[in-house]
């Protein structure tokens, strides 16, 4: 079968490097003589709707050119089709690639949307709405609302990591009711990670050990600590190093609930996504994306 190539290009991912990679992928395509349509995202609560509406059913390549936030939204998009999915990383933070290898640079990642091998991976599902990389409850959800809802001198990173050091200083952890499994727990966290990727957060490895096919929900709990403490110990969750603290518990789970509590903010792939209730649980190997090895 011909391929036919459907790229997602977001110009506000990452402080616009959208347009570049795109220039450089369509010259490839073309080199190839492959066939392809390019769809520019507006800004939209339904960005989903929007690309569904548009992709062309025989589409065998989606390529997604944005962060976490279009690959979420295409990722929604495409729920009739059967086609495989490719990345070029142009976000802020970039989570999902992180857990997968497409190559380091622009050029090795345009080989891989061509030659790349295909992999087979797993899918998480939130109240309906499927999610690559994970959930953040807590912490990292206050984070993503903070950034979205205050306005700042800095951006991009900078005003990513200004909230973090603000958060990091004055969060409050807070009581969760959750149902892991049927098994039935109550904790004070700080946050609550559960992902099918391994990072958040631009580089946060708060789940070292999750694999995208193994049908599991990998999920991070970190527990009440001090802001002097939170301090000492985020730098190891930049290797995933923070396993041996006390206060850190992992879990794995097929299904998950966790019980309503607006004072619990959350993110879905990055996006702002409000409180629980949250009914989560994983699709094995749901989704085809293609991977440089
Ligand atoms: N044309 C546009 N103008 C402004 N915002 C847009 C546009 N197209 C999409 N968006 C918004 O971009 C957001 C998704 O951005 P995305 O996650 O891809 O980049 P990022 O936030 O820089 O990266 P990451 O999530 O990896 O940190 C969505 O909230 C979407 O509404």
């Amino acid at each position: 079968m011909d391929r036919k190539f459907f790229i997602v290009a977001n110009p506000y991912s990452g402080e616009g490097k959208a347009q570049a990679a795109l220039m450089r992928l369509k010259k490839r395509l073309d080199q190839l003589d492959f066939y392809y349509a390019v769809f520019i995202t507006p800004q939209s609560e339904i960005l989903d709707e929007f690309i569904e509406e548009n992709l062309f059913t025989d589409t065998t390549d989606l390529v997604v050119i944005g962060g976490d936030g279009t690959i979420n939204a295409s990722l929604n998009a495409i729920r009739k089709y059967p086609m495989v999915m490719s990345f070029i990383p142009v976000g802020t933070g970039n989570d999902f690639v992180k857990t997968i290898d497409i190559g380091s640079d622009l050029d090795e990642q345009i080989e891989t949307i061509i030659h790349g091998r295909e992999r087979l991976i797993d899918v998480g599902i939130c109240n309906k709405r499927k999610f690559i990389n994970g959930i953040g409850i807590g912490f990292d959800g206050q984070m993503v609302y903070e950034n979205l809802h205050t306005k700042s001198i800095f951006s991009g990173h900078l005003k990513f990591y200004m909230h973090v050091l603000k958060i990091l200083w004055t969060y409050r952890s807070k009581y969760y009711v959750v149902n892991m499994d049927g098994q039935r727990l109550e904790m004070k966290l700080i946050l609550m990670a559960v992902q099918n990727g391994t990072t958040f957060g631009g580089g946060f490895k708060l789940n070292p050990d999750a694999k995208i096919d193994d049908g599991l929900l990998n999920i991070c709990t970190i527990g009440r600590m001090t802001s002097f403490r939170r301090f000492l110990n985020i730098g190891r969750l930049n290797f995933g190093k923070h396993g041996k603290l006390p206060e850190v518990n992992f879990f794995q789970a097929k299904e998950l609930r966790v019980e309503p509590n607006d004072m619990l903010l959350a993110h879905l792939d990055g996006e702002y996504i409000g409180s629980p209730p949250f009914n989560i649980s994983i699709s094995e190997k749901f989704l085809r994306i293609r991977v440089k090895s």
